[in-house]
């Protein structure tokens, strides 16, 4: 059955799968969309014949008319469409992991995904490695999770920590430490660069135990996410030097395919992969 998607956010991840749903690359229909800018909307309306248009949404709430909510719109944005998206019975996919590090949401959206008959997606976004976490923490043999992130400079601007600390990114000239703490507080403190760290502890040993490292390094050219993990299992490290997208250097292209992977899987006979 081919199922119908609405998006929220018509920014870099959200117009990559709509093109992936116009081109047929996962079989779905784009029914709705919702963005704060009607250029972008139309953007992504275009992509589409007339005949096969998605249509604007005037409000959140029109997107639960679609079978599959997805949220790229950024982590404000999460209170307002997960827990209604999954009362309406949606399947719901969220980019924007780290808002779950306030732990009373996320007590709320998990209790959603519980209670109705919608499921909550976290893909693995522009980390790899989380089908081994996963596997292992289930079995209770994960110790530790750590993730050592590296952008260039540019890409952590905005940053509320960056800001609070007045760390001046131009003047970095060699690659430097700018945060380490638990994932928790990563995510809260670069809402735009490392939901990757929450994806990892949900799959892994929980937020405030996760370990996470972001450094600024002035001649990176990739974002790239390196996961160390040990535990009964052995010693798990992956890491992904990551093509930023064009159009937003903060988000990898990985992370915007890792969505559209994780939605064609929604329709799938055949999973590969833990
Ligand atoms: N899990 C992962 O691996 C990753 C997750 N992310 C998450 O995904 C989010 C989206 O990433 P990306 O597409 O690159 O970001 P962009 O900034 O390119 O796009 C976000 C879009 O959402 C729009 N938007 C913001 N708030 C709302 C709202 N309340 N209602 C409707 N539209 C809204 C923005 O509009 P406007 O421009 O007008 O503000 C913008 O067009 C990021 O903010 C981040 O939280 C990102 C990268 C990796
Ligand atoms: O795209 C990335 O490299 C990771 C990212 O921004 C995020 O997790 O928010």
């Amino acid at each position: 059955m081919v199922r119908s998607v609405g998006i929220l956010g018509c920014g870099t991840i959200g117009t990559e799968i709509a093109r992936a749903i116009a081109t047929e690359t996962v079989p779905a229909t784009l029914s709705v969309v919702h963005g704060q800018h009607p250029d972008r909307v139309a953007a992504v309306q275009d992509q589409f014949d007339t005949d096969s248009q998605p249509r604007a949404a005037e409000s959140i709430s029109d997107l639960f008319e679609a079978d599959i909510v997805i949220e790229a719109a950024g982590q404000d944005a999460v209170d307002d469409v997960a827990i209604d998206a999954l009362e309406h019975g949606c399947e719901c996919l969220l980019m924007s992991v780290g808002a779950l590090a306030d732990a009373e949401l996320r007590s709320d959206v998990l209790e959603a995904a519980d209670a109705g008959s919608g499921r909550l997606h976290l893909p693995s976004g522009a980390i790899a490695g989380l089908d081994a976490i996963k596997a292992a923490a289930l079995t209770g043999e994960l110790e530790t999770a750590t993730l050592q992130t590296t952008k260039p400079p540019s890409g952590l601007e905005g940053a509320p920590y960056i800001d609070a600390n007045d760390i001046d990114l131009d003047a970095i000239t060699e690659p430097t430490v700018v945060f380490e703490g638990p994932a928790n507080e990563a995510a809260s403190a670069f809402p735009s660069n490392i939901n990757v760290a929450m994806a990892l502890s949900l799959a892994g040993i929980g937020p405030s135990e996760t370990a996470v490292e972001i450094v600024a390094h002035p001649d990176a050219e990739t974002n790239t996410h390196t996961i160390s993990a040990t535990g009964g299992m052995g010693r798990i490290e992956t890491t992904v030097e990551n093509v930023p997208s064009p159009t937003n250097p903060k988000t990898s292209y990985l992370a915007a395919i890792s969505a559209i992977e994780k939605l064609r899987s929604l329709s799938a006979t055949v999973t590969v992969g833990t």
